[in-house]
């Protein structure tokens, strides 16, 4: 819609943010022609704007967005357990790194869908994701867990315990890319079906390559946060994360060996199918 002729706001000076009422008569055509009879102009400024539109790719537990609150109400199916270790999470200091249930429960959806036994899970920080996988594989499902830190992935494994999944996830203590290669050099290459990729983010395009090796033709990859809060269209920030980020969804648009879905869910999925 054009923006309206600054003479058809009220003579009254308005600030960012304050409501100004069109005088009837001063109205934009392309407004009364859709049959407006009211409306209102409110102004931001710019930078207030920004940080409306990042909000909308906010984490669900982070989301004050009410259609983003019905949508996890009307279908988020966490057990008591899950819940648990969500909010002992969000208590840690580095809380905001919980992966969006959304996007957990998404990547479960999936991993069932395809009849997915052999997972890895790239990022286990306190065990959310491990956990929501293992929950959705079948008995003699396998969840291979790859972090750096025994003190996070340890306040997760009590929460794998009481869920009866323990013995279905495998924890790897070790810089994520040397396991992948482990797995590749001992003959895995092809049998995996699901990776979800959410550790350090300039690594990502490494994992990608060792995870397209290892899984199966029809085989998904999600990696977690390709949206950073936004940053990937903010040509201001050249940040290596951020830089990462913007290169991977670059070559991901064009990568033939792979169908894609970018998705806009808690800090951006990307679903990458390998063919
Ligand atoms: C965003 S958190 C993972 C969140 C988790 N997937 C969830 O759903 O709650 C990122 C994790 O990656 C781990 N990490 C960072 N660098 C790593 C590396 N080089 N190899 C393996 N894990 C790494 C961190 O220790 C941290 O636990």
């Amino acid at each position: 819609m054009p923006a309206p002729r600054s003479s058809s706001v009220t003579q009254s000076p308005v600030n960012s943010g304050q409501i100004a009422t069109l005088q009837s008569g001063n109205r934009p055509e392309s407004l009364d022609s859709k049959g407006a009879k009211d409306y209102i102009v409110v102004l931001i400024r710019s930078d207030t704007l920004d940080r409306i539109l990042k909000m909308s790719i906010l984490k669900s537990y982070r989301n004050p967005d009410p259609l983003v609150q019905y949508c996890v109400n009307h279908s988020l199916r966490l057990t008591d357990v899950q819940k648990r270790l969500n909010d002992l999470t969000l208590q840690h200091r580095r809380g905001r790194m919980l992966g969006a249930p959304e996007v957990l429960q998404l990547n479960s959806n999936i991993m069932q869908a395809i009849g997915a036994k052999k997972v890895l899970d790239i990022g286990v920080f306190t065990g959310a994701s491990s956990l929501s996988a293992a929950l959705a594989l079948p008995p003699e499902g396998k969840v291979h867990a790859l972090d750096i830190s025994e003190e996070y992935t340890n306040i997760g494994k009590p929460f794998w315990e009481e869920s009866g999944v323990a013995d279905k996830i495998r924890l790897h203590i070790a810089p994520a890319a040397e396991t992948l290669q482990k797995f590749v050099d001992g003959g895995e290459a092809g049998t995996f079906d699901y990776a979800f990729i959410d550790a350090d983010k300039t690594n990502y395009d490494r994992y990608y390559e060792l995870c397209l090796t290892l899984l199966r033709p029809g085989g998904v990859i999600a990696f977690d946060n390709t949206l950073w809060d936004g940053a990937v269209i903010d040509p201001a920030d050249q940040t290596p994360d951020t830089v990462a980020l913007r290169k991977l969804n670059e070559k991901l648009k064009d990568d033939q060996r792979i169908n894609i879905s970018f998705l806009k869910i808690g800090d951006g999925l990307s679903l990458c199918f390998k063919k």
